[in-house]
């Protein structure tokens, strides 16, 4: 038996399609994401908190979903909107169907919409909060409400609470991924040579595996820990991660990071890292028009002319024009030409916009992690 399911948006349009995973009402900011595989790490990514997301590739859930796509410890996104549901899940890692997930997870989903009215819509228009309902009894004058009294992720600080309450070790690599499940290597593993402090800010499990494969032991410290806090675990670098919402409202993380810059602890920033290290820097962030999602985004690295097809996830982007002299821009995207990568004149600090770390999509910018690798090594040579 199958419910029914409603998108409303907050201009008023309304999309009537099936409800998938569980019934009830999910609200926020709806964007579309154009990677035509990955649906689960897209799910579990903590980057699209509050946020409806609309995959554009039209069958999602033939491959159901497993154990190691995780990249949280559950689904963040708010609700998800599909074009067509398969009936059949078929895949040697299935563990469950993408239907029986969503409702396990009590996250709502619509399908059998069309979800390519919605992208023009939303792509001319820009990003659009909204209200999705599914079940009985569905009250779409109650949606439209519900759309229109949500705040807009501008100005929301969902950093602070998106990551662990508490530091971590992490020692698990990629590299035995073809024998199962990650390895996980002992603390002291002589391995791992340099030691890395992890902001977490909703941090891609991916991120902490590749980090290992580079070397790094890693500890995944609260958004809100104080430098004196990060520097009495004698970091050989500090990460900043990715993470959902507004860069601008993370003052505690811009002021940790502009003590971090004094100090020359080496700096790699992901995504919200990146803004944030460019905030910290003195440069401003806007609310993009609806944003970068997807798996195939061209990226040129400025110093080489290389361009690298990226995966990307961000509404809000560092406005090149207000790079201060000191910061350096290093990539840009070549789709609209926003930065898309930093480094510090004076400091041994950089930061990349899309994923280097993919999951879902293109490993082309991973050689930034050997970068991070390569810096704190040279500081340990300079000290
Ligand atoms: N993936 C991310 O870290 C996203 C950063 C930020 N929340 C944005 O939307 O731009």
């Amino acid at each position: 038996m199958t419910n029914p399911a409603v998108l409303v948006l907050q201009d008023g349009s309304v999309f009537r399609g099936t409800s998938i995973g569980a019934c009830g009402q999910a609200v926020g900011e709806v964007v579309f994401n154009t990677a035509m595989t990955g649906y689960q790490e897209i799910l579990t990514d903590p980057s699209y908190r509050r946020q409806l997301v609309t995959l554009t590739y039209p069958h999602i859930g033939n491959t159901g979903t497993n154990d190691e796509d995780e990249e949280s410890p559950r689904i963040q996104a708010a609700g998800l909107i599909i074009r067509d549901l398969p009936v059949h899940a078929s895949n040697f890692r299935r563990r469950e169907t993408l239907n029986d997930y969503l409702e396990r997870s009590g996250v709502v989903g619509i399908a059998d919409i069309d979800t390519r009215r919605l992208t023009r819509l939303l792509r001319e228009q820009g990003a659009q909060n909204g209200c999705l309902i599914a079940g009985d009894g569905i009250d779409e004058q109650a949606a439209l409400a519900a759309a229109s009294a949500f705040p807009g992720l501008e100005g929301m600080d969902l950093a602070r609470e998106a990551g662990v309450d508490q530091p971590v070790r992490w020692t698990q690599g990629t590299w035995s991924l073809e024998q199962g499940l990650p390895a996980s290597l002992a603390w002291d593993d002589g391995r791992l040579r340099h030691h890395v402090v992890a902001y977490d800010f909703g941090i891609k499990r991916n991120i902490l595996r590749l980090l290992v494969d580079h070397g790094c032991r890693v500890t995944v410290v609260p958004a809100q820990t104080p430098v004196a806090e990060v520097l009495a675990l004698a970091p050989d670098g500090v990460f900043l991660s990715n993470g959902p919402g507004d860069p601008e409202p993370c003052d505690y993380a811009i002021a940790a990071i502009r003590e971090l810059l004094a100090r020359d602890v080496p700096l790699f920033g992901i995504c919200l890292g990146h803004q944030l290290l460019g905030l910290a820097a003195g440069a401003q962030s806007v609310k993009m028009k609806f944003g970068h999602h997807g798996a195939n985004h061209p990226v040129q690295d400025l110093a080489t002319g290389r361009v690298m097809i990226s995966s990307q996830n961000h509404g809000f982007a560092i406005d090149e024009q207000t790079l201060p002299a000191e910061i350096e821009a290093t990539h840009r995207s070549l789709f609209d030409g926003s930065l898309q990568g930093l480094r510090h004149r004076q400091h041994p600090a950089f930061s990349f916009q899309g994923h280097p770390e993919a999951s879902p999509g293109p490993r082309d910018v991973e050689p930034l992690f050997a970068h991070f690798s390569a810096l704190m090594a040279a500081r340990a040579g300079a000290d």
